[in-house]
């Protein structure tokens, strides 16, 4: 028996060759090529619905399979979220008690607040005008690092929607706060702290602590502003909701930074791409825009609805480049047999670390034929017009079930705001000699997120600058 061999209580279940894996992560593959190249050829040739994957020292059981992926989905009091290692510096930064982490009455208290402050205002003139702001940097146009730009903007939106404050990520290329967000999510990233969380015990960080709690102390300040200051954001409805300690509400708007601003920036990074990549499908889309917007200045709730093509872009930019590869473990105290769409069922011992793969499931051929090309059309039935009701199991860019992601909608609408707003002023290709000719290449991320990295775009404008 060597140190690769897993468990006896999980040697049962179809194990992911280990040699092409630690070749993988020695070669520095990113997850989303690593998926599509060994996880995802191995489960289907065997007709596997979960397959058993080596990482970071441990087997953990990766689901492909859409059944078993919301059946996991559905029953949450059975399939809470594993507890990370303890040591990791992430804590620190966003504490414990909040809805992305808590399970149980915690989790549901938490969801309550988070969702009602979600759902008071869907905020498309914000949107509108930081994408303004955003074309004014723009300037006029050029070779521009697209991925850096819709942080910035995505960074903004969350900061004005979410805390009702301006980070200034867009207009100062130096804002502080984006200097020392960066930083602090560099430092809790480090891959060497990752691979092993208890040098955090042995070696604490003294500059990344001293760090963390500094920007932990700005969204106190700004969350103690907020009480005096009421205003049209997201704090301001939580904190009309009851039964929150300080800490909560402060641990809750870390939450929405983290899970909201890289997410949906790689979605725009993506749909960018593809549409550069796939000239047709652009110019398709500015059509529909400019129709749709007729006579009005502005994308708002009623003129975006009318931008299906536009919408049907977008889907396909989340199904092929997905944000989150997969989801964060899940592991049930009693031991559960899953049963697959074609009938195997697996038995899986109690406290396993499970994890819904995502990716595996956009690039399905069964589920998605011709998976790896980009085709809008596949979300509509016989005509643009009838929009088809994609099965949420097989389209899952926000998860499934009571924990899927409570700003879909939100993030939903930032993306076709600022598609809409990019059509209609700009034109754009990928530079010739783009690294990222034939598929978008992802960063390193040791926190499952699969966005598009140093990915240059030439802009050119359609309008005059807008005043
Ligand atoms: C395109 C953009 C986005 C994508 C693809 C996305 C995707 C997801 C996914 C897959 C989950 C489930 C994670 C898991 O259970 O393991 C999730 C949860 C969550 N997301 Fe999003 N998200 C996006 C944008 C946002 C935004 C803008 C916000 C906040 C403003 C946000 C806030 C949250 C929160 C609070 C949760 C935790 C929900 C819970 O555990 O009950 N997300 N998101």
């Amino acid at each position: 028996k060597w140190m690769f061999t897993p468990p006896a209580e999980l040697r049962h279940l179809p194990r992911v060759p280990i040699l092409p894996l630690l070749w993988s992560y020695a070669s520095g593959e990113v997850e989303d090529v690593r998926i599509k190249r060994l996880l995802l050829p191995f489960a289907n040739e065997k007709g596997e619905g979960v397959v058993l994957v080596y990482a970071l020292g441990r087997w953990i059981v990766h689901v492909l399979d859409h059944q078993i992926a919301k059946d996991l989905s559905d029953n949450i009091s059975l399939w809470p979220k594993e507890e990370p290692p303890d040591a990791m510096l992430l804590w620190r930064f966003v504490g414990k008690t909040n809805v992305i982490l808590s399970n149980g009455e915690a989790w549901t208290r938490h969801s309550h607040v988070v969702k009602s402050a979600l759902t008071r205002n869907l905020p498309i003139s914000e949107f509108v005008s930081l994408g303004k702001k955003l074309f004014k940097k723009m300037g006029n146009g050029g070779r521009i690092k697209w991925d850096d730009y819709t942080m910035r903007f995505t960074l903004d939106a969350v900061g004005s929607t979410a805390l009702g404050h301006n980070f200034r990520a867009i207009e100062d290329d130096h804002s502080p706060f984006v200097a020392q967000y960066n930083e602090v999510m560099d430092g809790i990233a480090s891959p060497l702290y990752i691979v092993f969380p208890k040098l955090e015990k042995w070696f604490p960080r003294r500059e990344v602590i001293k760090n963390i709690d500094n920007l932990v102390n700005k969204f106190q300040k700004i969350l103690e502003h907020k009480k005096e200051n009421k205003g049209n954001d997201m704090l301001t409805y939580m904190l009309e909701e009851p039964g929150m300690t300080d800490e909560e509400y402060r641990d809750n708007m870390v939450v929405f930074f983290i899970a909201g601003h890289d997410t949906t920036a790689g979605a725009m990074s993506s749909f960018a791409y593809y549409l550069a990549k796939n000239p047709h499908i652009q110019k398709r889309a500015r059509e529909e825009v400019i129709e749709a917007l007729a006579n009005d200045e502005e994308p708002d709730v009623t003129n975006l609805r009318k931008m299906n093509y536009v919408q049907a872009c977008i889907r396909e930019s989340l199904r092929i480049n997905t944000p989150i590869t997969y989801m964060v473990p899940r592991s049930s105290a009693q031991p559960v047999d899953v049963k697959a769409s074609n009938g195997k069922t697996y038995y899986l011992p109690p406290n396993t670390s499970v994890i819904l793969n995502i990716t595996s499931i956009h690039h399905n051929e069964k589920y998605w034929p011709n998976a790896g090309a980009f085709i809008p059309e596949r979300f509509f039935g016989k005509s643009e017009k009838d929009e088809i009701r994609v099965d949420a199991s097989l389209w899952l860019p926000f998860a499934l079930g009571p924990r899927q992601c409570p700003a879909r909608n939100f993030a939903m609408y930032e993306l076709r705001t600022l598609a809409a707003m990019l059509l209609l002023e700009w034109e754009w290709a990928l530079p010739e000699s783009s690294p990222h000719s034939d598929y978008p290449k992802n960063g390193f991320s040791p926190f499952a997120l699969s966005l598009p990295k140093d990915m240059y775009i030439d802009f050119k404008r359609r309008t005059l600058p807008s005043k």
